[in-house]
Formats: C-alpha cells, structure tokens, sequence
C-alpha cells in the first residue's frame, strides 16, 4: 500500500512567533479528516529553515503529542549547520520519532565527501533510520545515482524523499533500490511518478487535497487509469491556483475557511493582502465547498 503523508504546516502569530493551537488545528485536521498515513514534520511547507533551533524542537514536540501514534511521523532535521542537526536528530529520537530525515547541508556547494560526512555525523550514536531529502531545486544539491548508491550502503538511511522532476533518476533509483523506501514530494507530478514504483507522496497540498490525491492512487493502482488522470487534472488546477495566489499563505487561508484556525506564515513570507484573500477565497469557493 502506497503512502500519503501531509508535509505539516507550522502556523505562525501576526508577530511571527510560532502559533501552537493552530499547528495543532492542522495536525487534528490531517489525521480526522484527511485520513493521512503520517506527517512530514519541519520541512520546507513547516517553514522550518526560518525558525530557531528551540521552534523547530517545539513542533516536533506538538506534532508528537498530538498524533499520540495515530499515524507516522517523519521529523526533518537538516541544517547548514551540522551541530543543529544533530541536535535535533537526537531530540526527536528522544521524543519517540522512528524517523528521521535531512535535506543535504546546503548554500556552501559541498563536496560529495563532506555531505556523506554530514549524514555519518547526524547518524552517529543515534539508534534511527533516516531518509535523504532530496529537493534540489531549494537545496542546490544534487545528488547522483552513484553518490545516492554510496549513501545508500549505510543500513541506516532507508530511502529518499524525492522533490526532484528528473525521471529518469527516479526510474534508476527504484530498480537499483527495490527495498528503499522513496517518497515523491512534487505534488503536481504525482500520476508520473506512480508507475515508477514510488512508495508514496509527501506534499503540502497534501493539506487540503489529500482526499483526492489518495484516491489517485488507489485508482491507479486498481487500473483504472482514466480516472487517475482525471484525478491529477483536477488537483493540478487546484495546485496551479494555489501557486498563483502564494502557496504557503494561500493553504492556511483556505485551512482558515475550513474552521481551522492555520494563522500565518511567517516573514519574509508573505502576510496576506486583500487580493490574495479573496483569491483563497475563491479556491476555497471552487474546490472545497459543496
Ligand atoms: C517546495 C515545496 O513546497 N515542495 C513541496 C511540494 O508539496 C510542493 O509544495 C507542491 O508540489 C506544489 O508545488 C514538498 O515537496 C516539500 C515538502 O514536502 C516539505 O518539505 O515540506
């Protein structure tokens, strides 16, 4: 069975403190009503590589609690800086999380040897499982099937989330890795991907659409193709909407419409005017309201 997993929103005040009642809102949203299989928490819908180290340990903290084990978490740990990393690797061990994940050390250009150093510092006297992440058009790390071979070989690092459009990787990823785990993280692309072998999806649209993007799946996996397409169209009207009218912002108005109480991003995101309101508006207004 393929999985879905919502990458967790972090919701913020007006003042840009973190807004702990809202991320649970959309923590309790997911599981009671979008059914997801598990949350990718601290990553980049999470807003998390602008929040101090002490904001990115209270998510974990939220989203820990109030899954209560109801379904899987994902804490994404990854920093430029590697000492952070560690330090959250370990606090969401610590927590209770099975998994961890890293986004490769970023801004600097690493070489290939001081990444694998990295994931091998993160690791170290940690008892985990972790999952590359793999997002190369934010991080500017790409990584080679040869240099995801090298990562691979460490028993400890069972897979990747793949926020990557190249496809060709991914198809040689999946037949050099069949018991790796892979996630693909382009929500827009999500039917490509499917018969390639992927393990499941994370995504923020995943916030709102996961009803339907579950239903992608299921289909396509049933041989029902046709409507897997259809599917994927309507969901790519919704995602194309969504960036249009500023993502990140755009999902937590439209969580606002829906009762949940989502609040803001957080700066330099954008703060919502009155055209992107009713923009969100208007999405919640066509996609979401029966
Ligand atoms: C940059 C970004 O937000 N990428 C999203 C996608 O879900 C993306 O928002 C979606 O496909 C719309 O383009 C995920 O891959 C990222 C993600 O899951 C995370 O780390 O929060």
């Amino acid at each position: 069975m393929r999985k879905l997993y919502a990458a967790l929103m972090t919701s913020f005040n007006k003042d840009n403190t973190i807004n702990e009642q809202g991320t649970r809102e959309m923590i309790r949203y997911n599981i009671d009503h979008n059914e997801v299989d598990g949350l990718y928490v601290g990553g980049s819908t999470g807003e998390s590589f602008m929040q101090s180290t002490e904001e990115r340990e209270l998510v974990y903290k939220i989203a820990y609690e109030e899954t209560a084990g109801k379904v899987d978490l994902i804490a994404q740990v990854g920093s430029v800086d590697v000492m952070e990393a560690k330090k959250l690797a370990k606090y969401a061990v610590d927590l209770g999380y099975k998994t961890i994940s890293a986004v490769p050390p970023f801004y600097y250009h690493f070489s290939f040897e001081q990444i694998k150093n990295y994931y091998d510092m993160i690791l170290e006297g940690l008892n985990t499982q972790l999952i590359i992440y793999s997002i190369p058009a934010l991080s500017g790390v790409s990584l080679s099937l040869d240099q995801f071979t090298k990562l691979f070989d460490n028993p400890k690092i069972i897979g990747v989330k793949y926020t990557n459009n190249d496809f060709l990787l991914l198809q040689r990823l999946r037949a050099a890795f069949p018991d790796k785990v892979i996630y693909f993280g382009t929500d827009e692309m999500l039917i490509s991907a499917l018969p390639l072998g992927i393990d499941g999806a994370i995504g923020s649209t995943f916030n709102l659409n996961a009803k339907r993007a579950k239903a992608e799946m299921a289909a396509f996996d049933s041989g029902d193709i046709k409507k897997a397409f259809e599917l994927q169209n309507v969901s790519n009207d919704f995602i194309l909407d969504l960036i249009d009218n500023d993502l990140y912002p755009s999902i937590k108005l439209i969580f606002e419409e829906l009762g949940v109480h989502a609040g803001y991003s957080k700066a330099p995101m954008s703060k919502p005017n009155p055209a992107m309101a009713s923009g969100a508006k208007k999405i919640y207004e066509t996609y979401f309201k029966n």
